[in-house]
């Protein structure tokens, strides 16, 4: 941040640096009020060289600018004595200092959000040092100032000072503590404008958002216009036509609405501008009520009850004070908007490899027991054993796990609709997916497990060694079906489903050793696993099967599906029966929620 412009003694002062631009007064003044109206300093390396600064962003930037002045920190401490602090606040938006310069004489100097601090001045200080009243013209000339410095983007603080009849400041230390600094009557000094670039990278990190169907809003401490245009350059308001309220709206507006108004209008909020901590907290409530998933970001110690309030609370690493962090879920270390998206992306990213490994587990486990239940119920023996549901087990849980849990995150999950609160973890797509490949499984292996010595001539086969073949063929298969529908669970929701398979080598590793495995199974542990080796047409045929369901899993996903969760409609039904008095119930809003 860094002061651009500033308007004093009523004309604009350009460049703002040019101490000659200043008259005397004005310029002790200021130089008085920047230095111990402040909770920044500024350090001075002993072997020169440029000085060292402290404090929040604001106050970096304005006691830089006092240094460019040519403001000797340290001797202008020393000038005066502080009696009395009123530390900048975001209710207040503006803090102040009591500073005794002489035995008679306290001047007070207040810093604050400029129109806030400009309603309180009744004079300036001309070019001539004269102190004068602030007459219309030159009320309406400095609000002009300020207006023209918001559309510009920055951020306006005006800094006033007033002189204070020493003796009419309490003596008593207890009295002094509870002083409340006077106020009124103030004399402006100067508005500065302070310029917060956007970061590079902060408008495409919105615009990113945006796809993932997750609404970007700025709540900010800063005025109205200033908050527009800053939206404007960020992307978070597309074109002035947005820019109508309720789209931007002032904190104070805004909290003076009903909660029921408040809660209409949440929604359209893209930009809130002199908001206090409270309106914050406000809106994230409003929001959630509405069923959105809100993430608040936040840095300063005001923020901790909206990143508290919030379903995730992102603190700032660097800005962040200690008690933003501490109410918070997330950390950003770099402090950067575009942090934001990374989040979003590993949240769904993990999200989407839980439900991809359900998918697969949920098809191998309906498969595996319609299968044993359905042949032991009619021929009283299960084709699949003990230690080859182990395995197969083993497979699904471990090594499936970690193949599919491990898919790195893809820019196709940043452009889906996030997922809303009471959406459930198997989606509809995934039942489609699953019932299709369970009931292919299903099917074959049961048809091998009652016409498969006909189908594969083994009628002349010794029958008990048939049989064992049969068996062997129906685990082998059953094995391959699930390497190769392990990749159909890669993309639930894409037809082709080998995109950047080759990238992730921990999936292609864990299916080589899964085959690996099944053909030391098959081949040196027959006595273990029960079975018997096959010959390599029985091995083609094996993976033939197992081939199959990539075809099937591509055709399926031609099969639209309801956007209704399934579940929904039974539970509907049974809240209906339940609530059958109420009408009116609706079981979840119908509008999508948002991060
Ligand atoms: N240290 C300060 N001294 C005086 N006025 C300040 C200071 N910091 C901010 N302001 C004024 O207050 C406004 C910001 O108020 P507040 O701190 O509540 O907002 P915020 O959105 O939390 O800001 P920030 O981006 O600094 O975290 C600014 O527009 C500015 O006019
Ligand atoms: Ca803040």
């Amino acid at each position: 941040m860094t002061v651009v412009e500033v308007s004093a003694c009523g004309k604009k002062i350009d460049p703002p640096d040019n101490k000659s631009l200043l008259p005397s007064k004005v310029f002790s003044l200021l130089i008085e009020g920047i230095a111990q109206n402040t909770t920044g300093s500024v350090f001075v390396p002993e072997g020169g060289g440029a000085p060292e600064l402290s404090g929040s962003p604001t106050e970096k930037a304005i006691l830089q600018w006092g240094v460019n002045l040519g403001m000797d920190f340290l001797s202008v401490r020393l000038d005066s004595v502080i009696i009395h602090a009123f530390p900048f606040n975001s209710e207040k938006k503006r803090g102040g200092v009591a500073l005794k310069v002489s035995d008679s004489e306290v001047h007070v100097h207040w810093k604050g959000a400029a129109e806030i601090v400009l309603a309180c001045c009744t004079s300036y200080i001309d070019t001539d040092d004269h102190v004068v009243p602030l007459d219309e013209e030159k009320l309406s000339s400095y609000k002009k100032a300020i207006e023209d410095m918001a559309v510009e983007s920055l951020r306006c603080v005006a800094i006033a000072y007033r002189p204070y009849d020493a003796k009419s400041v309490p003596s008593v230390a207890a009295e002094l503590e509870n002083w409340q600094l006077p106020e009124s009557d103030l004399i402006l000094l100067a508005i500065v404008g302070i310029k917060d670039p956007c970061r590079p990278g902060v408008k495409d990190a919105v615009q990113l958002c945006t796809n993932a169907g997750v609404k970007v809003r700025m709540v900010t401490g800063d005025n109205l216009q200033t908050a527009k245009a800053i939206a404007l350059e960020c992307g978070i308001l597309s074109s002035g036509t947005d820019a109508t309220e309720p789209n931007i709206i002032e904190g104070k507006t805004f909290r003076t609405l009903t909660e029921s108004q408040r809660l209409d209008i949440a929604d359209k909020i893209s930009v809130m501008g002199r908001s206090s901590p409270n309106d914050k907290l406000l809106l994230v409530q409003a929001l959630r009520k509405r069923g959105h998933v809100v993430a608040v970001t936040g840095d300063g110690t005001n923020d901790a009850p909206a990143l508290h309030e919030a379903d995730i609370g992102l603190a700032m690493g660097i800005q962040g004070t200690e008690v933003a962090k501490e109410s918070s879920d997330i950390i950003i270390l770099d402090d950067n908007f575009s942090s934001v998206v990374k989040v979003v992306r590993w949240g769904r990213s993990v999200y989407a490899n839980i439900q991809k490994f359900i998918q697969f587990q949920l098809t191998v486990n309906v498969a595996a027991l319609i299968i044993n239940v359905v042949a032991a119920v009619s021929v009283g023996n299960v084709p699949l054993n003990a230690v080859q549901l182990l395995w197969v087990n083993l497979i699904m849980d471990t090594l499936g796990a970690l193949a599919l849990a491990t898919e790195p995150p893809t820019d196709h999950l940043m452009r889906r609709a996030p997922v809303g609160r009471r959406e459930p973890l198997i989606t509809n797509i995934m039942w489609r997916n699953l019932l299709i490949q369970a009931s292919y499984q299903v099917t074959v292996l049961l048809i091998l497990n009652f016409r498969g010595r006909d189908i594969l001539n083994l009628q002349n086969d010794d029958k008990d060694h048939a049989f064992r073949v049969n068996n062997t063929l129906i685990f082998n298969a059953f094995v391959f079906c699930q390497v190769f529908n392990e990749f159909n669970a890669r993309k639930p929701d894409e037809v082709n489903v080998f995109k950047g398979v080759t990238k992730n080598r921990l999936f292609m590793g864990i299916i080589g050793l899964e085959v690996v495995l099944q053909v030391i199974i098959i081949f040196f542990l027959g006595k273990f696993a029960t079975t018997v080796r096959l010959s390599w047409k029985l091995w083609l045929v094996s993976i033939a099967l197992g081939i199959i369901s990539w075809p099937l899993a591509a055709i399926g996903k031609l099969i639209p599906v309801p956007e209704k969760p399934i579940a929904e409609f039974f539970t509907k039904k049974i809240r209906r029966e339940r609530n059958s008095d109420d009408g009116n119930f609706t079981y979840r809003n119908c509008f999508r929620p948002r991060y």
